[in-house]
């Protein structure tokens, strides 16, 4: 091989002539440092001059780590090349902390948020018990899948409520996360509730009737704070009945993404480069490497880019996450406010009935005629 280059904030990188040379001093301790010494972006992605920049380099070997979106990103390269009939291996490296890459078992930075999410939910739990009514809050990144939430939870068991993007939860009314909450208060005094930041969004829209939200340079949708909100929806409820609360919020989002990859990571992330190179240079492209079932295998990347991988909530897996919290299903949502509806219905039409008797009974006084009052 004669030389690798290094692309620079993601793939505008390949036309920004931002680009350096790769030498190996340049990554001698990558793996204990967190971030990324390439430098991200989002957006960016122009197809026609990425390929045009691979082809003036003479570049026949292309790399691309990430998540989802980049290897939407690394299959529309693929498929470029391809129709310009160019010879070039183009291979996918899956990383993201939220682990929504469908075909492989998990993503590179998983495991990692998972612990990192520890030490947040610990302080939590500290401040929630020291205090009367305490309730430990945290916020954990998983924009559309809520993996990183489940399974923090999973690992932590000091977690009684895990919030996530694939299980819409509401508030009020029988089986609600008010209810929830009195009981557990009452049962322990405490609790500690985790939210995954893509939860409860649509519930957030609907009670501040905010417009659908904006999206980044790169089409994900932008999230409303749901950590805060649900703080001020549990502060304004305890306050309307008199009763105390002491909510201690923390948001370590970014605490658990920017933190050095731990050893299962590191060791994770060497099987999938030494996995990507040894594909290329076999001569295959248009693959994601990764492990399913535990093989290291090349996946034809439209495959993995067909749809974004959510927590499945009818498996084991969140099956246990419910016995550990026994926190509410939240499934009845649709009939729970089904029959909200009743009721206020029937509370209508219990008002317009005493409203026509009552009317009636003035015409008849009227009319002279006498009735059994
Ligand atoms: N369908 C697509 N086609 C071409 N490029 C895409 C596509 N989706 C995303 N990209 C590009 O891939 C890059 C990364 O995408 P994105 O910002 O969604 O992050 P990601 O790879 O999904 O990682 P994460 O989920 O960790 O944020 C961006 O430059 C974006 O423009
Ligand atoms: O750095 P940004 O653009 O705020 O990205 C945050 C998003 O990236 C992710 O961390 C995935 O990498 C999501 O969990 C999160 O919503």
């Amino acid at each position: 091989m004669q030389f690798e280059w290094l692309v620079q904030g993601g793939y505008k990188g390949f036309y920004a002539r931002n680009t350096s040379r790769l030498d190996p001093k340049i990554v001698n301790d990558i793996h204990k440092r967190g971030g990324t010494i390439l430098g991200t972006s989002r957006g960016g992605h122009d197809t026609s001059k990425i390929v045009s920049s691979i082809e003036d380099r003479s570049i026949n070997q292309v790399y691309i780590i990430g998540g989802d979106g980049t290897q939407k990103g690394a299959d529309c390269i693929y498929e470029e090349l391809r129709r310009h009939g160019m010879k070039v291996a183009v291979a996918g490296i899956p990383k993201t902390i939220d682990n929504d890459i469908d075909v492989i078992d998990k993503s590179f930075g998983f495991d990692t948020a998972v612990e990192e999410a520890q030490r947040a939910i610990n302080a939590a739990h500290t401040e929630a018990e020291s205090i009367e009514n305490g309730i430990g809050l945290v916020k954990l990144m998983g924009r559309y899948s809520g993996y990183i939430a489940h399974y923090a939870t999973l690992a932590s068991r000091d977690v009684d409520c895990c919030l996530i993007p694939e299980v819409p939860f509401y508030l009020e009314g029988e089986g609600g996360l008010y209810d929830f909450v009195h009981h557990r208060l009452r049962e322990n005094g405490h609790m500690v509730i985790v939210v995954a930041e893509g939860a409860g969004q649509e519930l957030m829209a609907e009670s501040l009737d905010l417009l659908n939200g904006s999206i980044d340079a790169s089409g994900n949708r932008l999230l409303h704070d749901i950590g805060l909100w649900l703080c001020q929806k549990l502060k304004d409820h305890f306050a309307d009945r008199k009763e105390i609360l002491n909510i201690k919020y923390i948001d370590p989002t970014y605490m658990i993404r920017a933190i050095p990859s731990n050893a299962a990571d590191n060791v994770y992330c060497t099987l999938l480069a030494h996995s990507a190179v040894h594909g290329a240079m076999a001569g295959y492209s248009g693959f994601t490497v990764g492990p399913v079932n535990g093989r290291h295998a090349y996946i034809p990347i439209h495959r993995v880019t067909e749809k974004q991988r959510c927590v499945n909530t009818s498996d084991r897996m969140w099956a246990r996450l419910l016995s550990s919290t026994n926190q509410p299903g939240f499934l009845q949502y649709e009939k729970v406010m089904e029959a909200k509806r009743k009721k206020e219905a029937s509370k209508f039409l219990k008002i317009s009935d005493a409203n026509d008797k009552r009317d009636s009974n003035n015409s008849t006084g009227q009319n002279g005629t006498s009735g059994v009052h």
